[in-house]
C-alpha cells in the first residue's frame, strides 16, 4: 500500500506504508538518526516521544527486535521512515521483526522513501513538523508542533528502589533510559527511581548520597516550574545531569538553552573532554543545547565540547560537585567510551561522603 510523507515545507515523498492495519495519519517533528544499528534502542528511548524518526542507514531491521535491548517498556516515536525495512529478522534473540513490533504498538512504518533527500531538506531547513498519511496530500495540512510537557507522558508515577549497594542515588525520571539505571546498578549503587515532580523535601527524606537527573523529551524550558527544585537539589547533593538533566542544571543556575537546526542523533559524535585532553566518540540524541555565552556569571563552565559544531557537551561547577553531559555516557546505542563519567560521578559522591561537606 502506498503512503506519503509530507513536510511542513510542502515537499511530498511517496513510499510504502508497511504497517497496513494502521489507518490514521500521524504527525510530529521529523528528525534523523545516523547510526547503522541501534534502531531498537532509538525506538524505545523516551526522549524521542512524539517524533517521526528517519533512519539514514538504508537497511533497517536485519536483526529484529529482542527482549534484551529495550530502553523502556514501549516505543515512543510517532512514526518511522526507512529506505528498506528487512522483514526477516536474522538474530537468535529476535522476538519480532521491526514491522511486527511497530504494528503491535500502532506506529506507522513507511519504507522506500528517499531518505537522503529528506535528510538534506532537514539539514537545510531544520527539524520541522511532518505528516505521515495514506492518501496523497492535496494541500498543506501538516499540523503545527505541540509544545506540551512531554516529560509528564513518560516519567514514572511510582517510587521504585533497585540494587542494595551502600551508595544511594536518587534517579529523577524525566523519561530515563534503562541503560542509565543499569549503569548505576553495575557500579553497585542502590538506586531509587522517582517521578520528575517529586518535591525537594520528599527527596531529602530518602537520604540520597547523590542525584542523577535523567534524559527526557521536549524543550527543557517546558519544565520551568521545576527549576527551583532542580536548583535546590544540585546545591545540596552531588549531581550528574544527562542530556535533558544537563540542560535543566544550566537553566536552574541562570544559563540559557537554544534549539539546534537539526539536532544531534547518532552514535559517532566526537566529543572533546578538555579536562583530560582526550577525544572520544559518543552516542547522542538532542535538539537543544546550552548556550555558552549564557553561562557567564553562573559558576558553570564547559568541560566537554562537540567537535562537529563546538557546542557544549558537558559542564562542571566552580565549587559544587556537579557534572553534566549532553551526550549519553550510558551509550545504547553507540560507543561506551564516555562511561567513565559514571565512575567520576560516583567518586565525587564518595569523596563528598568522606569530607561530609556541610551543605545546608
Ligand atoms: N535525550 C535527551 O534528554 C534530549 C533532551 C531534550 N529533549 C533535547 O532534545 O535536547
Amino acid at each position: 500500500m502506498k503512503g506519503y510523507l509530507q513536510l511542513e515545507s510542502g515537499d511530498i515523498y511517496e513510499g510504502n506504508w508497511l504497517t497496513n492495519h494502521i489507518l490514521e495519519d500521524v504527525s510530529g517533528e521529523i528528525v534523523f538518526f545516523t547510526g547503522m544499528t541501534g534502531y531498537q534502542e532509538v525506538l524505545t528511548d523516551p526522549s524521542y516521544k512524539d517524533q517521526i524518526i528517519v533512519f539514514t542507514y538504508p537497511l533497517i531491521g536485519n536483526y529484529g527486535i529482542n527482549e534484551e535491548d529495550f530502553e523502556s517498556n514501549r516505543p515512543h516515536v510517532a512514526g518511522v521512515i526507512v529506505y528498506e525495512a528487512n522483514e526477516e529478522a536474522s538474530h537468535y534473540q529476535a522476538q519480532y521483526t521491526l514491522k511486527q513490533y511497530l504494528q503491535k504498538w500502532n506506529i506507522p512504518l513507511l519504507s522506500h522513501i528517499d531518505t537522503r533527500s529528506v535528510v538534506k531538506k532537514i539539514r537545510n531547513s531544520g527539524s520541522m513538523p511532518a505528516l505521515l498519511t495514506k492518501s496523497y496530500p492535496k494541500e498543506i495540512n501538516v499540523p503545527k508542533l505541540c509544545e506540551d510537557n512531554k516529560v509528564s507522558k513518560v516519567s514514572t508515577s511510582q517510587f521504585e528502589t533497585f540494587g542494595a549497594g551502600s551508595i544511594h542515588i536518587v534517579l529523577i525520571d524525566y523519561g530515563k533510559k534503562e541503560s542509565i539505571l543499569s549503569s548505576l546498578l553495575e557500579r553497585n549503587c542502590k538506586v531509587t527511581v522517582i517521578p520528575y515532580h517529586t518535591s525537594f523535601q520528599m527527596i531529602r527524606k530518602m537520604n540520597p548520597n547523590g542525584i542523577l537527573l535523567s534524559n527526557g523529551p521536549g524543550n527543557p524550558k517546558n519544565l520551568q516550574s521545576h527549576l527551583p527544585t532542580v536548583k535546590e537539589l544540585i546545591t545540596h547533593y552531588p549531581t550528574l545531569g544527562i542530556c535533558l538533566g544537563h540542560q535543566l542544571v544550566a537553566l536552574s543556575l541562570g544559563g540559557n538553552t537554544k534549539k539546534l537546526l537539526f539536532g544531534h542523533r547518532g552514535a559517532n559524535h566526537p566529543v572533546k573532554d578538555e579536562k583530560n585532553n582526550i577525544v572520544f566518540m559518543s552516542s547522542q540524541n538532542h535538539s537543544f543545547y546550552v548556550d555558552k555565552d549564557s553561562l557567564i556569571g553562573t559558576n558553570l563552565k564547559g568541560r566537554f565540547y562537540n567537535l562537529h559544531d563546538q557546542s557544549i557537551e558537558g559542564l562542571v561547577h566552580d565549587y559544587l560537585p556537579i557534572q553534566t553531559v549532553q551526550f549519553h555516557p550510558e551509550a545504547n546505542p553507540g560507543p561506551a567510551e564516555g562511561a567513565y563519567v559514571f565512575d567520576e560521578f560516583l567518586n565525587m559522591v564518595k569523596e563528598n561522603n568522606r569530607s561530609n561537606v556541610a551543605y545546608a
